[in-house]
């Protein structure tokens, strides 16, 4: 689970910053780009659910979106998943802008571009390991088992291909779902708390697929609550009330690249509550089984910046210690 571009700590102060400070995006069309949210807002009534986010990623990377409990994460997953729609602001995958995509157009973004990874599964009880991958296919009205067991052998489970969902584990479940989201070879890996019932070997098995994934140049997107996971990406954005709260990279080297090409920091123009704060959330330390992590190098928008020099890193393993051993 370690990602070794974490351990360094040159630039540790720029770890996370109060990105409120930072300009907009411009208009980033035909910039490289793989997906582009311009100002996007989700809103309930009076809630905010996401608030004027702005964020551009570029194809291959590894991002994580983190933050407690109703900060929105799901929200905006289900924004670039084609799920749901912004209330405002403009969504762009590979230069599409979702907003003028027709019914079919969207449908066939969601069925090539995107691969979607859930916590809760979503497998078909009542069909087989294969015929579950298989139903992936059938929206793409080509059904080919050999191909099906070939995507289920790559997750190490062709042995347990013609078992129900009941007849396997969570993390052979999990491993399911990645074989059904890989079929179409989407771009996009878009996972939902991918290990969030998983124990820890299978967290193992089911990050080291998403590495996989990586290095054979997916673009994967991660959303967690799980700070362990999250370190595996190379860039994690943290939300807070719907609003942007922190940017953080693990890898300086897609860092670069990601700077050279253009990109620009995940901004929010709107402001979080006072009150609420990145990493020390109860519910977020309840879930990564560990106690509340302070001064973990957030910057809570709206709000002094807390110490940017703490390791992150080093807060990561104590938690995974204290797991470990209690
Ligand atoms: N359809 C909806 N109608 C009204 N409010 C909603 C709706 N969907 C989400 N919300 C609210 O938007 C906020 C963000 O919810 P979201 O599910 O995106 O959070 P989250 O960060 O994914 O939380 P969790 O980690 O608990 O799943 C919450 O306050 C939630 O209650």
């Amino acid at each position: 689970m370690v990602n070794d571009n974490t351990r360094n700590t040159e630039n540790e102060e720029n770890d996370m910053t109060d990105r409120t400070q930072t300009e907009p995006l411009d208009d980033a069309a035909g910039n490289g780009m793989l997906l582009e949210l311009d100002h996007v807002s989700k809103i309930y009534g009076d809630l905010h659910a996401v608030d004027d986010l702005s964020l551009t990623v570029p194809r291959g990377q590894w991002l994580a979106i983190v933050g407690s409990s109703g900060s929105g994460k799901t929200t905006l997953m289900n924004i670039i998943g084609c799920m749901d729609t912004p209330t405002r602001g403009t969504v762009s995958i590979d230069g599409r802008r979702l907003a003028n995509l027709g019914e079919s157009q969207m449908a066939d973004v969601r069925k090539n571009v995107i691969g979607l990874v859930f916590q809760k599964f979503y497998l078909v009880p009542y069909l087989t390991a294969v015929e579950n991958v298989m139903v992936a296919q059938y929206y793409h009205s080509v059904v080919d088992e050999a191909e099906a067991m070939e995507a289920l052998r790559k997750v190490g489970l062709g042995e347990r291909a013609h078992h129900l969902p009941s007849q396997l584990s969570g993390g052979e479940q999990q491993r399911v779902c990645i074989a059904r989201a890989l079929i179409n070879c989407p771009e996009i890996i878009l996972a939902d708390e991918p290990t969030g019932n998983l124990d820890e070997a299978n967290e193992k098995i089911v990050l080291g697929l998403l590495r996989d994934l990586h290095e054979q140049g997916t673009t994967i997107i991660v959303v967690t609550h799980d700070a362990l996971v999250a370190s595996c990406a190379q860039r994690e954005i943290m939300l807070n009330h719907g609003v942007l709260a922190g940017e953080k990279w693990n890898d300086d080297e897609a860092r670069r690249r990601y700077e050279e090409m253009g990109g620009r920091p995940a901004f929010s123009g709107a402001h979080a509550p006072e009150t609420a704060v990145g990493f020390d959330d109860p519910t977020k330390a309840a879930k990564t089984g560990g106690e509340a992590v302070d001064g973990a190098g957030v910057s809570a928008v709206g709000g002094a910046a807390v110490s940017a020099a703490a390791d992150l890193r080093d807060e990561m393993e104590t938690v995974k210690e204290r797991r470990n051993h209690g």
